[in-house]
């Protein structure tokens, strides 16, 4: 049997999971487990870092991604390789319209493909669009919850500093290409910057694989550009609820 150069993981590890929830985060992996039924630590190697449990008697796998497209590419690969058709990114963002606060959930109907990995799936005319059933999925269980949650287009950059244009790097500059940026994101109605989104969703859409995408809102870009650490778990929180919650709602309607 097959094991993955990167992962390590198998079929028979994984149990026959076709289902994953993608952090960026290792350590956001055992709080995920958590919320599963006997949850078991599998894997960790560099930035993926792997457990699996069960929810409603179905497997379901978790690794991470580690931060940025190339990283994700070889993650979301390697695990269709052994059989993973749906994946989930539980992420972390800064939101960029000023209607959206600190802790609200953004759940990703298309990205804008800001990074570089998505070029080697689809020429770049190619929508980096998610997956009707796990996004209808994730609205579903947002409405459930008590999250304020967004429903739009997320811009998906391969840097954090630059290409978010935040002027709080070493450099104090961004390249004059990626001077206003941020405001012409705005205007044209995106909602949040992260780093992996374009990378998974146009490689999972391009490939017949369903993918979806649901991130806690750390900062909001129109007040600040610096995150306060201080509230970064609760806000994790919200996007694993959410997730953990549409994977329940899409095991009603997809076949696992
Ligand atoms: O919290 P995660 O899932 O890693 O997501 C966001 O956080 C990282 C940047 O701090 C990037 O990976 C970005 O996409
Ligand atoms: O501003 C942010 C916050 C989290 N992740 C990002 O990529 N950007």
């Amino acid at each position: 049997m097959k094991t993955l150069y990167h992962l390590r993981l198998n079929k028979k590890i994984i149990r026959d999971a076709s289902i994953v929830l993608l952090p960026g985060d290792p350590d956001r992996v055992p709080k995920i487990a958590q919320f599963l039924d006997h949850p078991n630590a599998l894997e960790s190697n560099r930035e993926w870092n792997s457990y699996i449990g069960e929810l409603q008697g179905i497997p379901i796998l978790i690794v991470s991604t580690g931060v940025g497209g190339p990283a994700t590419s070889i993650c979301a690969d390697e695990l269709a390789q052994i059989g993973i058709r749906t994946f989930i990114r539980v992420g972390t963002t800064g939101a960029i319209q000023p209607h959206i606060k600190v802790g609200d959930v953004i759940i990703t109907s298309a990205s804008v493909r800001s990074d570089g990995a998505s070029k080697d799936f689809a020429p770049i005319e190619y929508p980096a669009a998610a997956d009707f059933d796990v996004t209808s999925a994730l609205v579903q269980s947002a409405k459930a919850s008590d999250c304020n949650f967004h429903v739009g287009i997320t811009a998906s950059t391969d840097t954090f500093y630059q290409g978010q244009e935040r002027y709080d790097s070493f450099s104090g500059s961004v390249p004059p290409r990626l001077k206003g940026s941020l405001k012409e994101w705005q205007r044209l109605n995106v909602l949040n910057y992260e780093m992996e989104s374009a990378t998974l969703l146009t490689m999972c859409a391009s490939m017949g694989l369903k993918a979806g995408c649901v991130t806690g809102v750390l900062v909001n870009r129109t007040i600040q550009e610096n995150i306060d650490s201080d509230i970064v778990a609760s806000v994790e929180l919200k996007a694993i609820s959410v997730a953990v919650n549409a994977v329940k709602n899409l095991i009603k309607v997809v076949r696992f």
